[in-house]
């Protein structure tokens, strides 16, 4: 972020999933939002939106592409970070039944459970109260990873039936669901104050 330019670049990984509905979201918010597949391309971002998708397929990816090193490089210098759903699990401590292969970024001090929310569970959706928000936010969940612990320094957000389902810790904001596939922008504001930019202020 210079001078010149206030707003954050906010970047969204492309690799896999549900990228573009977060690039919608972003940009609607008058946000510029490249999407990223490339080493040049993450240099070039002041914030990343990690999207919902298969965390094994994007780990797989972002080897083969080049990228996992130079982004776990930038995630550890402070880069921020939205991760969503398979997003939540890229950017967890701890991942318990991923495929013994599957890599994660370790920025956010939570354990979960990928598919956790058991078979029937499969898909839901629910209105959510989050913290700070005036209105109650429709929020999707698609085989969502399921968070069995939060550490200490992280702040819960929001919570479905008792388990965080919204974690933050400083600029890193986590989420089992899809904020993206609904057309409310909140939670994408919320991460792009969250990392200080003054967002239409
Ligand atoms: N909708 C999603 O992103 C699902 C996440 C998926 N179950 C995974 O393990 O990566």
């Amino acid at each position: 972020m210079t001078e010149a330019s206030p707003e954050p670049v906010v970047g969204v990984l492309a690799l896999q999933g549900a990228f573009a509905a977060h690039q919608e979201r972003l940009v609607a918010l008058g946000v510029s939002a490249p999407l990223v597949r490339t080493a040049e391309q993450l240099a070039a971002v002041d914030a990343l939106v990690i999207p919902g998708g298969e965390s094994t397929t994007m780990s797989h990816l972002l080897t083969t592409n080049h990228l996992f090193d130079d982004l776990k490089g930038r995630i550890a210098d402070g880069l921020p970070v939205f991760g969503t759903c398979a997003g939540m699990i890229l950017c967890a401590a701890e991942v318990l039944d991923g495929r013994p292969d599957q890599r994660s970024f370790g920025r956010i001090d939570i354990t979960v459970r990928r598919n956790g929310y058991g078979r029937q569970l499969a898909s839901f959706e629910t209105d959510l109260d989050v913290d700070s928000l005036a209105d109650p936010f429709h929020a999707v969940f698609i085989r969502a990873p399921f968070v069995e612990r939060v550490g200490p320094e992280c702040e819960i957000l929001a919570e479905h039936e008792g388990v965080p389902v919204l974690v933050r810790h400083e600029t890193c904001t986590v989420a089992s669901f899809h904020p993206e596939l609904t057309p409310d922008g909140r939670l994408h504001e919320m991460f792009i104050r969250s990392i200080g930019s003054p967002l239409h202020e």
